[in-house]
């Protein structure tokens, strides 16, 4: 039988894996290297662009114009690990501070002092997919390069083989339609043969509204969802009918 999609794309967070362990372990971890990170790689030439990135975010046009209020280093570090703080503390999806905290992961991943939780049906449903010649995306509001720890070292081993590709807000905002306009162009795909699964109803109806199936991804933890949104839930990936 034909699949009806030539490619998945997924969500992370509430998708693939718990919000809990998002905000019980991944979250907790930036904090607390926070100020080290920031100290330690201060002269770390990677950390320049997303400097500038935190400062746009923050609506300036660089980081040198962000921090012009600031009378030495110390104080410019300050005042970054305050705006990520501040950031955080509203669960901001924004682009600079995605990038700090897949920065700031690498060791914990690398040292295996943390290892991604993804829920049980995922692996094997990524095998499925794969195996029937469908093509998984993923679309997270974490950084390509976070995405890639975060897959590379999962409690089932390294799953990125199963992906072709990832995408990241750089693409453009979750919620906003045109951004899953550019990435079926950039997949190659008409809209119609995507599949999107996602635990935000938001990001769901911005996809639909290109023309991309939907899935609502219901899993523990994930917040309550609105009534009336009219994406099909699914509990579990096998749930996901190919045919
Ligand atoms: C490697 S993703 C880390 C989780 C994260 O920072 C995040 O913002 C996840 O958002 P999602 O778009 O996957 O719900
Ligand atoms: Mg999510």
């Amino acid at each position: 039988m034909e699949p009806r999609w030539n490619c998945i794309l997924l969500d992370i967070e509430g998708t693939t894996s718990s919000v809990r362990f998002v905000y019980d372990v991944m979250f907790p971890f930036v904090l607390r290297e926070l100020d080290h990170y920031l100290e330690t790689n201060w002269n770390d030439p990677s950390l320049g662009p997303v400097l500038d990135q935190i400062a746009q975010d923050a609506g300036s046009e660089s980081f040198v114009a962000w921090t012009s209020d600031c009378p030495d280093e110390p104080s410019r570090r300050e005042k970054v690990a305050a705006e990520i703080r501040r950031l955080m503390a509203d669960d901001v999806k924004a682009t600079g501070l995605k990038q700090l905290q897949g920065m700031i992961w690498k060791d914990g991943f690398e040292r295996g002092e943390m290892v991604a939780q993804v829920y049980s049906d995922v692996p094997e449903a990524l095998e499925a997919w794969t195996s029937a010649g469908l093509r998984v995306y993923i679309y997270s509001s974490g950084s390509i390069a976070a995405q890639k720890l975060f897959f590379g070292h999962s409690e089932a081993g390294n799953l990125l083989k199963y992906f072709s590709g990832h995408f990241d807000t750089t693409t453009g905002p979750k919620k906003e339609a045109k951004s899953y306009d550019t990435i079926a162009a950039e997949i190659g795909e008409a809209a119609e043969k995507i599949l999107f699964i996602s635990d935000v109803t938001a990001e769901l109806d911005a996809a639909r509204e290109v023309g991309m199936e939907t899935r609502l991804s219901i899993r523990p933890g994930n917040k309550p969802v609105e009534e009336g949104h009219g994406h099909e839930p699914i509990a579990s990936f096998s749930q996901v009918s190919l045919g």
